[in-house]
């Protein structure tokens, strides 16, 4: 459906999705000696179940923060959650919690070993270095 200009938010139309997933690919999590990320088995899931309507699957170069490998963001009207040390097992409940909200035709909490991996990602500004001292 066109959008209509009057009526907000916005909303992609053609192909909507209820939430994103964004896994990171790059470097400490998916780079070279830190193949990880189980990218292939993650596509399998997402396609053979059709899930991405239920979440959108994406792949990003580094995300951040790399001191800890397996990093990956999941997006929804309920906002944003910063996952990450995930490992393989974590992945797929990742896939299962996707087929969860499809099933259920909405949002449903991460299972607890993935609320366990929970970042709050973004610095405090009155704490944060913004610039190194030079000594
Ligand atoms: C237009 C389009 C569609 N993709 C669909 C559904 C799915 N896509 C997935 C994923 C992970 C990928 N899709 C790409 C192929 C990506 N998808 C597209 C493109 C934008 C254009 C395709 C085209 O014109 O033929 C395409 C990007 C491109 O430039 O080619 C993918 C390469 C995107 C990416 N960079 O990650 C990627 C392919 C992954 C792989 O290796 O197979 C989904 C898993 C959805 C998701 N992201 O969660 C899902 C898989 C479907 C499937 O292959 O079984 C639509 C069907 C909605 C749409 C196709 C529309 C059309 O063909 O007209
Ligand atoms: N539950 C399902 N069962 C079988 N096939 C499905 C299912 N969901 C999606 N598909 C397949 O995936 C394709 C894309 O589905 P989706 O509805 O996400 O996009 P679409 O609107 O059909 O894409 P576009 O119109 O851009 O081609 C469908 O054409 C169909 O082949
Ligand atoms: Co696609």
């Amino acid at each position: 459906m066109p959008h209509d200009p009057d009526s907000l938010p916005r909303r992609p139309w053609k192909h909507p999705a209820l939430s994103q997933l964004i896994v990171c690919a790059g470097g400490t999590c998916g780079g070279p000696g830190g193949a990880r990320v189980p990218r292939r088995d993650l596509l399998e899931a997402w396609k053979g179940a059709y899930l991405w309507r239920a979440c959108h699957l994406s792949f990003s170069d580094c995300l951040g923060p790399c001191e800890l490998a397996g990093n990956a963001c999941l997006l929804s009207a309920a906002g944003s959650v910063w996952l990450g040390g995930l490992e393989e097992r974590h992945y797929s409940l990742l896939a299962g919690w996707a087929a969860g909200c499809k099933q259920e035709r909405r949002l449903l909490p991460l299972p607890d070993a993935l609320r366990a991996l929970e970042l709050e990602r973004f610095a405090d500004p009155r704490e944060l270095e913004f610039e190194r001292k030079k000594s």
